[in-house]
């Protein structure tokens, strides 16, 4: 048990130019609590700011109090000043470790000092393991090559497994016989196993023992550390405990772990970490299941989708050599949220895994300047198209009724129409890639234009003088073939079929209807580079390109994220990929937005595999707190009715706020509560609608111009602002969410957008609107008090009766009738608004 918090040290990083101001310390005050700590920049420039404390009066210093354990961060920006005149911008950031202090006394537990030991030496070992490779390695830098990368490569393993996360975070007790578990292996000087590695097949009883299921241990402890210090000794399952457990726990719920909740206690910094030291039972479940399948994960927002992705391809990378060599890929939806999760797999020394964004799949020369309406999307990323494709590209073959006339030299060949539509055909009939199959052909061709050619030699009695490579080389030859069988790039062909209405009738008939396939047509742009391709041209690039050539880097496991929103185009692109049919298929149908929203994930996985597939579930929401859970959940019936939000582990961890103000611009006030949030050292992300998303980044810059864009997937900002359609997938402690009733009706996935959003902070989230709330949130609209209601029935009387008297009535119409009539539409809104508000307050009785 902890009893209060230090600074262990301070350091200052992100020099960019040697000359920059340079110095930190960092000190500490003591207290059961929480922690004071000061970090300084003792350069004098007055524009420190901090994210975990408040910045001194001088500007030099950040102050931290009553903060918990973690890396707390000053950071000052400078540029062309007075004082560095020439200098180019620079920035310090400014950092001081606070960690736990570790309780003596009675609350520590009795064998605390014993297992600080063994993980001190784990760690000694470690760096002795480490120092001896380093010294080998400077003996071969400049011999062997291939062994100085290999050992380089060793060293960068060692540095990570020291660098970051616990070494030694586990142990259990089988048989009498303890295993400490930890994120990598380690051993001593005699090969005798110190730690085991949290993949290593002895490691799976410490994630699959539960206090109901101990699974045959007599122990499991679990131990809390930073900077090799233990700061807690927890035994989560022990004999006697494990054969004290009622019949009521052991139907119940799985508990939840002191370790874990710390864990997600932690503040985020922008960057998903790894968390091997908790992941849970039924997360463990997924991470190791079989490879021979496509294995859905369904889970609600948070429910570890992502990093149960990302450990099981660290998993398996570890427990199977033949997927090593075959390789593993995982797809990210955007290049900010891979940015954001990037790092799990280095910190996993899984550094081997390719990972990239699912647009970057494509690797020719196109790259996405513009951006479909989704009607026509939908038409791009359907099955329908690669059938469009495919048949834009067979029209292109053939030959008509003439016969190919070579001259060579003194003697001349004719191959027959017949014959050259016959050879067309047969080589169409092996199904080859149009470029393989083109050189078939050439040589058939070629072949055909020879024996043609002896026989008119030997006909005409002369001497057979031209060769078949001749032949090949001809331009008439050449420019036949072109005509029968043409080259193009994937590009020029895509390009050349939006351009040419006959070309996408032909391509469409049957498949496509009058007004999708004239949602593909456009002009073609002066150059290649110039056509306006969108991310779901990319996914017909490589459809095309893979017929044209037939190659593709494959895979042997392929691990997809956030793959609810796939498009059948997108999912044929991953299927060529992994021949194999070997998914980890990551996804909410509840956050699917976009113009693939579906209701069973076999409406997707279809494309990827012949085969079956599995859907796991993941029932445990570990990011949101339980009550803003509660409340994003009353939006499922109108998204997803079939689906159940997940259960969080953080109830009680705060109630969701709502800001609605007619009068005030919500824009300031979302800023104000933001940057309140900023001030109590939460990371705080402003999510808006995308229409609003330049124009208020624009606006808050000129406030403050320190906070982040989000761009290049940078989300470590203390706040950033961030497009709706951005946001799946991230997560911040808190979420400021303006304007979320034009989220919601904004577009057709409005309401799936807003549930996203709503499902993206740890800690808080705040709405903040003008006067009314999107269906679904609007019980949290207060009913307005009613003296105000009925101050504003009578003002609105009164200008009524104005509005009466300043205007004829006609005699013979209803008179209400002709009041409304007569108004203007100012007056109508203020009448049927008036009417909403009496009906909802309930009190038309009272005044009418
Ligand atoms: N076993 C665990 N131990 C500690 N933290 C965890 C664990 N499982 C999940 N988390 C944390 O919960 C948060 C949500 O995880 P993750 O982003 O993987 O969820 P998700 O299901 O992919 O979310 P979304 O539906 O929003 O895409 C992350 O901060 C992650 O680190």
């Amino acid at each position: 048990m902890c009893d209060g918090y230090r600074v262990t040290s301070s350091a200052s990083t992100g020099w960019q130019t040697g000359n920059s101001p340079r110095g930190a310390c960092g000190s500490c005050a003591q207290c059961s609590k929480g922690c004071s700590f000061s970090v300084t920049d003792p350069s004098g420039f007055p524009n420190t700011s901090g994210r975990d404390g408040n910045v001194s009066k001088d500007g030099r210093s950040l102050v931290g109090s009553n903060v918990r354990g973690g890396t707390h961060a000053a950071s000052v920006d400078g540029g062309r000043g007075p004082r560095f005149p020439r200098q180019p911008r620079w920035s310090l950031r400014v950092t001081a470790v606070v960690i736990p202090t570790v309780a003596t006394g009675p609350s520590q537990h009795p064998e605390h000092q014993l297992e600080q030991a063994y993980v001190t030496r784990a760690y000694e070992l470690l760096d002795k393991g480490l120092a001896s490779v380093e010294q080998t390695y400077q003996s071969y830098e400049e011999g062997n090559r291939a062994t100085a990368t290999a050992l380089r490569r060793a060293l960068e393993i060692l540095r990570n497994s020291r660098g970051s996360g616990q070494l030694v975070f586990g142990r259990v007790d089988q048989d009498g016989e303890p295993l400490y578990i930890g994120r990598r292996r380690v051993h001593d000087e005699s090969k005798n196993l110190v730690v085991a590695s949290w993949h290593a097949p002895a490691a799976r009883v410490f994630y699959e023992a539960t206090t109901q299921d101990p699974c045959g241990l007599q122990l499991k402890r679990v131990f809390s550390e930073q900077d090799r210090v233990l700061s807690r000794v927890v035994d989560e399952i022990t004999a006697a405990a494990a054969a004290d457990v009622s019949d009521e726990e052991l139907d119940g719920p799985t508990p939840i772990s002191d370790a874990l909740l710390s864990e997600l206690d932690r503040s985020r910094d922008g960057a998903m970490r790894e968390v091997v030291a908790t992941i849970q039972a039924e997360q463990f479940r997924i991470i190791r299941a079989a490879r021979d399948q496509v294995l859905v994960v369904q889970g609600g927002p948070g429910t570890g989708k992502t990093v149960v992705g990302l450990h099981r391809a660290a998993w398996l990378a570890f427990n199977d050599e033949a997927l090593r060599r075959a390789g593993i890929l995982v797809v990210a939806p955007s290049t900010a949220f891979l940015a954001y999760m990037s790092g799990v797999l280095p910190s996993l020394d899984a550094s081997d895994i390719l990972q990239v964004d699912l647009s970057s799949l494509y690797a020719g020369e196109a790259t996405p300047a513009a951006v479909d309406a989704p009607e026509v999307a939908r038409v791009k990323g359907s099955a329908a198209m690669a059938v469009v494709l495919q048949r834009a590209l067979l029209a292109r073959r053939g030959w008509g009724d003439e016969d190919l006339e070579l001259s060579l030299g003194g003697g001349r060949a004719v191959v027959p129409s017949s014959r050259i539509r016959a050879l067309v055909e047969d080589v169409s009939r092996r199904e080859l890639p149009h470029n393989q199959a083109r050189d078939v052909l050439r040589q058939a061709l070629s072949a055909a234009a020879f024996a043609a050619y002896t026989e008119a030699q030997a006909d005409a009695g002369r001497a057979v003088i031209a060769t078949e490579p001749a032949i090949r080389r001809l331009s008439t030859f050449t420019n036949a073939l072109d005509r029968m069988w043409p080259t193009f790039t994937a590009e020029e062909l895509l390009r050349s079929l939006y351009g040419t209405q006959s070309w996408l009738v032909d391509a469409s008939a049957g498949v496509l209807s009058a007004d999708e396939r004239a949602g593909l047509f456009r002009e073609a742009r002066a150059s290649i580079a110039d056509e306006p391709w969108t991310v779901d041209d990319l996914f017909c690039l490589d459809e095309l390109s893979f017929l044209l050539n037939g190659e593709v880097r494959t895979y042997g496991h392929v691990v997809v994220d956030e793959a609810q929103d796939l498009s059948p185009m997108q999912a044929r692109a991953l299927a060529r990929r992994c021949p194999e049919g070997s998914f980890t298929v990551l996804g909410d149908l509840a956050q699917a937005t976009g113009p693939w929203i579906r209701d069973d994930w076999a409406e997707l996985t279809d494309h990827l595999s012949g085969g079956t597939a599995n859907v796991e579930t993941l029932s445990i929401g570990y990011r949101v707190p339980g009550e803003v859970l509660e409340l994003a959940s009353r939006l499922l019936p109108l998204i997803s009715p079939g689906l159940t939000a997940p259960r969080s582990v953080r109830a009680g961890a705060g109630a969701p706020t709502v800001h609605l103000d007619a009068m005030e611009p919500g824009e300031d006030r979302a800023l104000e509560l933001a940057q309140q949030d900023v001030e109590s050292g939460m990371t705080t992300a402003i999510v808006v609608p995308d229409s609003s998303y330049g124009g208020l980044l624009a606006s808050y810059r000129q406030v403050d111009e320190s906070i982040g864009d989000g761009g290049s997937g940078d989300f470590g900002q203390p706040l950033t602002v961030v497009p709706a359609s951005v946001v799946k997938g991230l997560e911040f402690d808190s979420v400021v969410l303006l304007h979320p009733t034009e989220l919601a009706r904004s577009s057709i996935d409005g309401q799936r957008q807003l549930y996203v959003a709503m499902t993206r902070c740890t800690q808080v989230l705040r709405l903040v609107d003008a006067e009314e709330l999107p269906e679904g949130l609007d019980h949290l609209v207060p009913p307005r008090p009613v003296v105000a209601m009925a101050a504003s029935v009578e003002a609105a009387c009164a200008d009524l009766e104005v509005a009466l008297d300043e205007r004829s009535l006609e005699p013979d119409r209803d008179p209400l009738t002709e009041l409304i009539a007569q108004l203007d539409q100012d007056d109508r809104r203020l009448v049927e608004n008036l009417v909403r508000r009496l009906l909802q307050g309930g009190i038309r009785d009272t005044l009418f």
